[in-house]
């Protein structure tokens, strides 16, 4: 099965500046792939190649099997793009713009359930689109990329100018849409959203690929210590508990109802898990992992991640 999107040697200059260099990009088929990194660093711009708006300067990017240079009609009959900074007719009807891009893809759906899918109201239906505010601006262009159930989706930050709900119902969009078997491909700022829904992201950084893989390996490969907190009851003796005893565990503290536990490896947190559950009753466990905006910064900047340092805290192991 041919991948979704893939780029080989994806090369796109602008005279001496190189937006994208040597990208070597795959998307299988039905992921939901999030395509991160500064502003900047060239996903617009790779954006706008597989869409054939820009040519790449070398290498060739591939779209649902077809090359996107020589079979452009072939894509777009099968994608639906929200492209960055969509702009609307001013003068047309959030209806006319549907029924538009329906026409366009000689499709046969419905605007009416197009424009309900993405939460736009009702009585906004027959307004001109001039007078739309962002966020409603940014559910038009969904429901227009929605038409013809398209098998790839590619959106370039959907969220942009969405309020915490609008968030909220784009997610459940993309979700809606994967699990109808459209693979999602979207670059996006809204870390949260991002690690909600993909299944694995792409940090580009200066044109190239800094990582790809899903949020759980890349939290791995970046180390680093996590904390879990079991809520316990009783509170087990620390000597027969024996915490730091565990492979990956770097400290253990028991404080109230609580043992807060810093691992050194994610992966640790199962055994260390299983081992308070023999000798005590857990009540609650809160897991508080490397969040994606500190991976985010250690994949495009470098930076040191600021750890939450709980070293001058007690040990359990008195
Ligand atoms: N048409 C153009 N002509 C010249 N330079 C361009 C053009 N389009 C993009 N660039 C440059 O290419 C680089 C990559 O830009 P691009 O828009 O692809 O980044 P991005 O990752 O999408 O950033 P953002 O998150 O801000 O949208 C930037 O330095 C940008 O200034």
């Amino acid at each position: 099965m041919a991948p979704a999107i893939r780029t080989e040697n994806l090369t796109k200059r602008f005279g001496s500046l190189t937006a994208v260099d040597a990208l070597d990009l795959h998307v299988e088929e039905g992921e939901i792939f999030g395509f991160l990194g500064p502003n900047g660093a060239g996903k617009s711009t790779t954006i706008n190649v597989l869409l054939d708006f820009l040519r790449p300067t070398e290498g060739r990017a591939e779209v649902l099997g077809y090359d996107t240079h020589s079979d452009p009609i072939a894509i777009r009959q099968r994608t639906g793009v929200l492209p960055e900074g969509f702009s609307v007719y001013d003068r047309l009807t959030a209806m006319e713009h549907v029924e538009y891009a329906i026409e366009t893809k000689r499709a046969s759906d419905a605007p009416r359930d197009l424009l309900s899918r993405v939460h736009l109201q009702e009585e906004a239906w027959e307004r001109k689109a001039g007078e739309f505010s962002k966020g409603m601006t940014q559910r038009l262009a969904l429901a227009m990329a929605l038409v013809d159930d398209p098998d790839l989706l590619i959106l370039d930050e959907p969220s942009s100018g969405l309020d915490p709900t609008g968030i909220q119902e784009m997610r459940d969009i993309i979700r809606e849409e994967a699990d109808r078997g459209t693979t999602v491909f979207f670059s996006s700022h809204q870390l949260p959203q991002v690690e909600a829904v993909c299944d694995r992201v792409g940090i580009m950084r200066d044109g190239s690929m800094a990582a790809v893989d899903t949020i759980d390996n890349l939290r791995d490969d970046v180390g680093g210590a996590t904390t879990i907190e079991l809520e316990v009851d009783p509170m087990p003796d620390a000597d027969a508990l024996d915490l730091p005893a565990v492979d990956g565990v770097e400290h253990a503290t028991g404080r109230g109802d609580a043992i807060e536990v810093t691992c050194s490896d994610p992966r640790a947190k199962v055994d260390v898990v299983k081992r308070v559950d023999a000798e005590t009753t857990v009540t609650d466990i809160v897991s508080d992992e490397t969040d994606l905006e500190e991976l985010f910064n250690q994949y495009t900047s470098g930076d040191a991640v600021e750890r939450d340092d709980r070293e001058q805290e007690a040990e359990v192991t008195a």
